[in-house]
């Protein structure tokens, strides 16, 4: 009888064996409900065997494998096993969590409700069929039978809008094969403008296609404004005539549906399908299905959709790349990009890069020749340039609420030429503090070793790690001082001050707290392109992808915060995302200008921002790197403990560390350190760093560590192990 080898969802390293009467070679990759303790789970058939490691007589029987679905492909389970053994994750979890909420569960996949089709077009084999089949006198069936032939998509709303009987009728073609479901495409009458490529877009775009059937990894390193998704555009274009799909990874949620938009207007009769974490259960089924049956021609997601089954996959474009929503913050620490890289690798298929400031890890691969980078050095939109940059001092600055006179004069004059100004600081809240000016005291979160921030619209205090919030004490606690003061800046301060400087402006702010509703920013979004916003307040939300043409000035506050922090990665963050910021101005018509306000304008980050110069900064990033012996020059990984005692966590991190000496053969061993955020939510967190200039020798330390650190029960804390960590 064969034994089946099932991956489910529970956090040891190991597959689970059970007997089934049929099984063969072919069920592997299918779900299976088995008995587990009392309970009845669903998991994955990752093998089958004819001998167990557990006695026969002590294995359990499955209950049922379900078949309506196609198994899981060999090359995905090879992506989920190298996932799993590279991040050091029990495979069964890594398996089913990267599969939709409505495959793990214990019933067979229901297609109801899943066909979120707008309409109908023909097959292959419909296409071949001659109207003049159909009786001149069923005018009905003749009037539909023009649309399909004439306009690729016919939609339900059409068919209805013909005739009430019009669905049946194409249900019945449906059923004879000569028409199928069509998924929501863009609207047909959106005329398509494609702008003809630039110089080198046209590069970019030659140089890919010439080794389209070949893994590769491309860095598109364009400026802000070059127009990398022209070219993502243009690649899409290729790999749908040679009917592949397209896996393209974005960052953000809040920018798919714009990016969706752009994809759904140039391909308006190609199937996309959109991954995101803003769907309902049955929506993110239905969008993987079609993934999977390689019904989807484009599929359009974050970080989770590097492991959407592909039948047809061709190509793989990852979006802003150096952006760290790509890397997973909990549970299984992947790297959505460094797992696209894989699979493009195992698929022998391209996979492109995007970026205007590519991590240095990425950078790096391109200097030393693992990947091969493509430039885009000006702006796609004919006249438009890069704005200039200009530093002002504010040592010597008279301020009004934190805004400069030159930026307060600057925003006039912007505002007089009616143009939108972005004034950006990234903080949210009313101030990042309130303190008690007679003794010092200020407002901490009990649970967070962070400081409370004043939001005074609600007026409370709330902690931006763990969401505790509390109203604003009516005196200082400590010496009952009642003018306590909000101290330092955010966007509602800021926006405050311009309300009061600019009174007759229209003025939105943009964070998480101002687009909490659902669809607030799509609406947002559609004023600013309306114009009907002046000035826009906001954090780093603002700063990406966006393309607001009549832009023309972008502040940036509150900035130097980030220069001389203790976390390596900070200064390639702050540069990030200014570059980003400041590449919103100036991007059609209108030219633009960037002010920053700061108490450093020589400091070397801005001088390289002022000159646009991204190679100029990530080289002395890179000797810096290399001097101090961190990454992209070794590789890191890092051992995070947490429990509700300090202590208990330090003891095991100790232990750790003693187990680690006794087989750290070329992997450097660190000692225990609490991590940058000590408490978090009433946990007490520390972390142990270990390292190595061998991916290799630091892969086979881990796997071998991480059996040993299973035995270490007895400290009771929770840990895990991060893989190339990017935060500590
Ligand atoms: N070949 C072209 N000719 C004219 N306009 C173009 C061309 N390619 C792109 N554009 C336009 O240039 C603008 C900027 O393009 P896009 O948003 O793709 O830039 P980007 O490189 O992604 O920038 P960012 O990194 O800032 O997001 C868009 O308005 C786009 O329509
Ligand atoms: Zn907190």
């Amino acid at each position: 009888m064969p034994i089946l080898r099932v991956a489910l969802n529970i956090p040891v390293d190991t597959l689970f064996d059970y007997i089934a009467d049929e099984a063969d070679e072919n069920d592997i990759g299918l779900r299976v409900c088995v008995p587990f303790g009392k309970k009845k789970v669903t998991g994955i058939i990752l093998d089958i065997c004819s001998d167990s490691d557990v006695p026969l007589e002590k294995l359990k029987y499955i209950i049922c494998i379900f078949r309506e679905i196609p198994p899981l492909s060999s090359e995905l389970l090879a992506l989920l096993r190298f996932c799993s053994n590279y991040y050091h994750h029990p495979l069964g979890m890594v398996v089913m969590n990267s599969l939709p909420g409505k495959i793990r569960n214990n019933k067979p996949v229901s297609f109801k409700g899943t066909v979120n089709h707008t309409g109908f077009v023909l097959t292959e084999a419909g296409r071949k069929i001659d109207i003049a089949t159909i009786p001149s006198r069923n005018t009905l069936k003749r009037r539909l039978w023009t649309v399909l032939q004439n306009e690729q998509l016919l939609t339900l709303r059409q068919a209805r809008d013909i005739s009430p009987r019009a669905v049946t009728i194409l249900k019945g073609w449906l059923d004879k094969g000569w028409l199928e479901e069509a998924i929501e495409t863009g609207s047909d009458s959106i005329k398509k403008i494609v702008p003809e490529l630039t110089e080198e877009q046209s590069v970019a775009v030659a140089a890919i296609t010439d080794k389209f059937k070949q893994f590769e990894t491309w860095l598109l390193h364009g400026i802000t404004g070059s127009g990398k998704t022209e070219v993502y555009l243009r690649l899409i274009d290729r790999a749908l005539k040679e009917n592949i799909q397209t896996l393209v990874l974005i960052p953000e949620i809040s920018l798919t549906p714009q990016l969706e938009t752009v994809f759904r207007n140039r391909f308006t009769a190609s199937r996309i399908v959109s991954l995101h974490s803003g769907l309902n259960d049955t929506e993110r089924l239905t969008g993987w299905l079609q993934a999977q049956q390689g019904r989807a021609d484009i599929i359009l997601g974050t970080r989770l959709a590097v492991f959407t089954p592909a039948p047809r996959l061709g190509l793989i474009i990852v979006d802003e790349e150096q952006d760290s929503s790509f890397k997973q913050q909990d549970g299984l620490r992947y790297s959505a990009r460094d797992l696209a890289i894989f699979r493009a690798r195992q698929m022998q298929i391209p996979v492109v890069l995007g970026s205007a400031t590519p991590s240095l890890e990425t950078y790096y691969n391109v200097l030393s020749g693992k990947y091969r980078c493509l430039r885009l050095s000006s702006r796609a939109v004919r006249n438009a340039v890069l704005p200039p940059v200009e530093c002002i001092d504010m040592r010597s600055e008279k301020t009004a609420d934190g805004l400069s006179a030159r930026l307060i004069h600057a925003i006039g004059k912007c505002l007089d030429r009616q143009l939108q100004c972005l004034i950006f600081i990234n903080r949210r809240g009313y101030a990042p503090v309130l303190l008690c000016p007679s003794c010092g005291w200020a407002a901490v979160c009990q649970r967070c070793s962070s400081r409370l921030v004043v939001h005074l619209q609600d007026k409370r205090l709330s902690c931006h790690h763990c969401g505790h919030q509390e109203y604003f004490p009516r005196a200082c606690p400590q010496c009952g001082n009642q003018d306590m003061i909000p101290f330092g800046r955010g966007t509602q301060r800021i926006e405050e001050a311009l309300a009061t400087q600019f009174p007759l402006a229209r003025i939105q702010r943009i964070d998480r707290d101002s687009i909490r509703r659902k669809n607030s920013w799509q609406t947002i979004l559609q004023a600013i392109h309306r114009q009907e916003i002046d000035i826009l307040v906001g954090t780093q939300l603002l700063a990406k992808g966006h393309d607001f043409p009549n832009l023309a000035l972008v502040g940036i506050l509150g900035s130097d915060r980030s220069l001389y922090s203790t976390d390596f990665r900070a200064g390639e963050r702050l540069f990030t995302q200014l570059m980003q910021v400041a590449g919103r101005a100036g991007r059609a018509a209108v030219s633009g200008s960037v002010l920053v306000q700061t108490e450093f304008p020589r400091h070397p980050l801005y001088q390289a921002l002022r000159q646009h110069d991204y190679d100029v900064l990530a080289e002395s990033m890179l000797a810096e790197r290399k001097m101090a012996g961190f990454p992209p020059y070794v590789y890191q990984a890092l051992l995070r403990a947490e429990a509700h005692n300090l202590t208990r966590v330090l003891d095991f991190l100790g232990a750790a560390q003693k187990i680690a000496y006794s087989h750290h053969a070329g992997v450097e061993i660190f000692d225990p350190v609490p991590a940058y955020m000590a408490r978090l939510k009433g946990m007490e967190r520390a972390h142990l760093l270990v390292q190595s200039r061998s991916r290799g020798k630091l892969q086979s330390f881990l796997t071998r560590w991480c059996e040993q650190l299973s035995a270490l029960t007895a400290f009771k804390v929770r840990w895990v192990l991060d893989v190339d960590p990017i935060e500590f």
